[in-house]
């Protein structure tokens, strides 16, 4: 069942701007969902519309089912969100900074914010001043408040922005930890196309307001019918390749065959003919080469 739909987003700003033209897209519940695209492509303006901050002319987003337009607190009450940078009252300590941004909402509970504030890894430091607290841990106490209360679905905007690599590493941790224990739906918003290979399930990539993919992230899929080859005979490949009227790409070296031909065929035919093979694997194209080829850039 779908968590969260985007349904046909329109939005365009007052100074003329279209941000989004016709976008849709819906999460199941427990995915992680990677959405990419260029700056500028309309990926914050899709989140401030999910958070109800941003009024679309045409379309709306459902949360478990109610609309952020027509029921907004009933549809943001199952979501948490990380959205911009995180601003905190740097006088008072992790765990108070907690206590007041949850009342805003009127909902407290310790032994929740406990359970959250370890979950985290904030545990020790709770009671100390925020105005002490490194860029991760500030991440981390922006994530715990993003968790309390406890939602179906959470919403990342470039969250690991500014962290250094053990920060990124440990925010990627504490991510698919929340979904492995708690069966948490994420949509993360990232620049970072490594982070979105190793963390999410599925991807939507746009470009200037309109969708381009929706679908599995590509580079965890082996693309069929191209292979990778290394060899020192460049030259007797190429005609082996060519007269089984396969392609070879020199720079690349990868082969792509035509459809009734098998990789292991292939392979066969040059081993015949007399090319000493190094390598011969199947190729899984990275995001970066997917994601460059469909936006273009
Ligand atoms: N408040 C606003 N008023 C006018 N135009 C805006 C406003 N906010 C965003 N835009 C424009 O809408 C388009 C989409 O912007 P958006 O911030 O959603 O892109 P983005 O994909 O999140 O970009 P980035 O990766 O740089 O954050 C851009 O052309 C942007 O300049």
């Amino acid at each position: 069942m779908a968590l969260l739909e985007v349904c046909n987003l329109t939005k365009r700003w007052p100074n003329g701007r279209l941000a989004l033209d016709d976008v849709s897209f819906e999460m199941r519940q427990g995915e992680i969902l990677g959405l990419l695209g260029h700056n500028g492509a309309g990926k914050s303006t899709i989140l401030g519309i999910t958070l109800g901050m941003v009024r679309p002319d045409e379309g709306e987003v459902r949360i478990a089912g109610h609309s952020v337009q027509q029921e907004r607190s009933r549809a943001l009450s199952h979501v948490g969100a990380i959205y911009e940078a995180a601003h905190f009252y740097e006088y008072l300590s992790g765990w108070q900074n907690l206590r007041v941004l949850c009342s805003l909402s009127g909902w407290w509970d310790e032994d929740e914010a406990k359970r959250i504030l370890k979950l985290v890894n904030l545990a020790d430091r709770a009671h100390h001043k925020t105005k002490t607290y490194s860029h991760g841990m500030r991440q981390r106490l922006a994530l715990a408040q993003a968790l309390l209360p406890l939602p179906k679905c959470l919403l990342l905007d470039e969250p690991t922005d500014g962290l250094d690599p053990e920060g990124i590493r440990e925010f990627r941790e504490f991510v698919l930890k929340l979904r492995s224990d708690l069966g948490m739906t994420i949509l993360l918003n990232s620049h970072l196309l490594a982070e979105v290979e190793q963390m999410c399930d599925r991807c939507v990539i746009l470009k200037q307001g309109r969708k381009m993919y929706e679908g599995p992230v590509p580079s965890q899929e082996k693309k069929q019918g191209v292979f990778h080859l290394q060899t020192r005979d460049l030259a007797k490949a190429k005609e082996a390749i060519s007269s089984a009227g396969a392609m070879l790409d020199p720079v690349t070296q990868l082969v792509e065959l035509p459809p009734h031909l098998l990789g292991h065929e292939l392979l066969k035919s040059l081993v015949e003919a007399g090319v000493r093979v190094d390598s011969w694997q199947p190729h899984k194209p990275t995001l970066e080469e997917f994601y460059l080829g469909l936006t273009g850039a």
